[in-house]
């Protein structure tokens, strides 16, 4: 038997509404056939498309498809990652949407993810998927994926937890998530754990984010109209120190030097460092292991040359939360409380 209109009209307004911003990668890629699972063109598909796939959302959830752009995560910069953070802010402020949900690349969603969850100021769910395969591929994780991600995103209990990245069947913090592999789909992990799994259309949390996010921070997305400039330095064997010349002079307001081990500074790059932040750059030393906090005097003299640390944070990760901080302060004691707060 039909339902009547009235009926599917009620079922319709008690399902939360959900706003899918299509960005691109490769949950919007296609390849030339079935078994291409590496080899692909990412960010081809409509999200209209993207969603016609899943009819399954609608059980779930009102959704409604938007596309922003069609690019590969690897190409996001500021200006790009400050659009989309500034569209989900209106979004979330209109009463008729419940949550929004983000397709995007990978390779950078953790950047991303980072950012929202730093700078928007809501309790409404944002959730942040992506896949390992396109669509055309043999065992595409993209379609399950989105499905999950409508899971989470329409679920009460997803509220409040900040930016939240929905990926193989686990539930992750934006703070803590990263890509680890560059082609397995189960590449996404936290340094300490996912927060919860998505196990058969209902999600389940099992710790909460410890550090401010959203709400309880104190940078707001609509007041942030461009971001310093922040580069990343690797740490390797046999560097060459003119490269941290250029940085003196393109702009940048600090260097975070992805150091190796606890941050370490080279002998014969201690110069070239003191140079960088008597230029007026800041030196943020960070880690290029993935885990572990940097520990302030520790192996390098921080107080005597003004350097500054990063907590546990990726250098690109310490790159955003740095670039943050200087729309508040230079100083750089503030800057390293900051890094150490969030
Ligand atoms: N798996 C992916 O999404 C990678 C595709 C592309 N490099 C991107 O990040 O958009």
């Amino acid at each position: 038997q039909e339902a009547s209109p009235q009926a599917s009209q009620t079922q319709a307004a008690k399902k939360p509404n959900i706003v899918i911003i299509g960005t691109g990668g490769t949950i919007a890629g296609a390849g030339a056939s079935s078994v291409n699972t590496g080899d692909y063109d990412s960010a081809k598909v409509a999200v209209e498309k993207i969603i016609a796939a899943v009819p399954e959302m609608k059980e779930v959830a009102n959704v409604k498809g938007e596309q922003i752009f069609q690019i590969g995560s690897e190409s996001y910069n500021d200006e790009r990652m400050l659009k989309l953070a500034k569209r989900i802010s209106e979004l979330v402020k209109q009463p008729d949407v419940d949550a929004v949900m983000v397709t995007h690349g990978t390779d950078t969603i953790e950047e991303t993810s980072y950012l929202l969850n730093l700078t928007l100021k809501t309790d409404k769910p944002v959730v942040i998927i992506g896949a390992m395969r396109p669509g055309t591929a043999l065992s595409a994780d993209g379609p399950l994926n989105l499905y999950n991600a409508a899971v989470v995103a329409a679920s009460p209990e997803s509220k409040g937890k900040g930016v939240l990245v929905v990926m193989n069947d686990e539930i992750h913090s934006a703070r803590d998530v990263t890509k680890s592999n560059a082609l397995k789909v189960e590449t996404f992990k936290s340094l300490y754990g996912p927060l919860g799994v998505v196990v058969e259309s209902k999600p389940y949390y099992y710790r909460l984010p410890a550090r401010p996010h959203t709400t309880a921070t104190e940078f707001d997305i609509d007041q942030i109209t461009a971001l310093p400039k922040v580069d990343v330095f690797y740490a390797h064997t046999s560097m060459d120190p003119t490269i941290l010349k250029a940085i003196t002079s393109n702009g940048s307001k600090a260097l975070i030097y992805g150091g190796t081990g606890n941050g370490s500074v080279a002998d014969y790059m201690e110069e070239p460092l003191k140079e960088v932040r008597k230029s007026g750059v800041i030196v943020v030393r960070a880690t290029r292991t993935g885990s572990g906090q940097v520990v302030r005097n520790g192996e390098e003299k921080d107080d005597e040359n003004d350097w500054i640390v990063t907590a546990d944070q990726s250098p690109q990760k310490a790159r955003l939360l740095t670039s943050l901080a200087l729309t508040k302060t230079q100083d750089t004691k503030e800057i390293e409380k900051i890094l150490y707060k969030y």
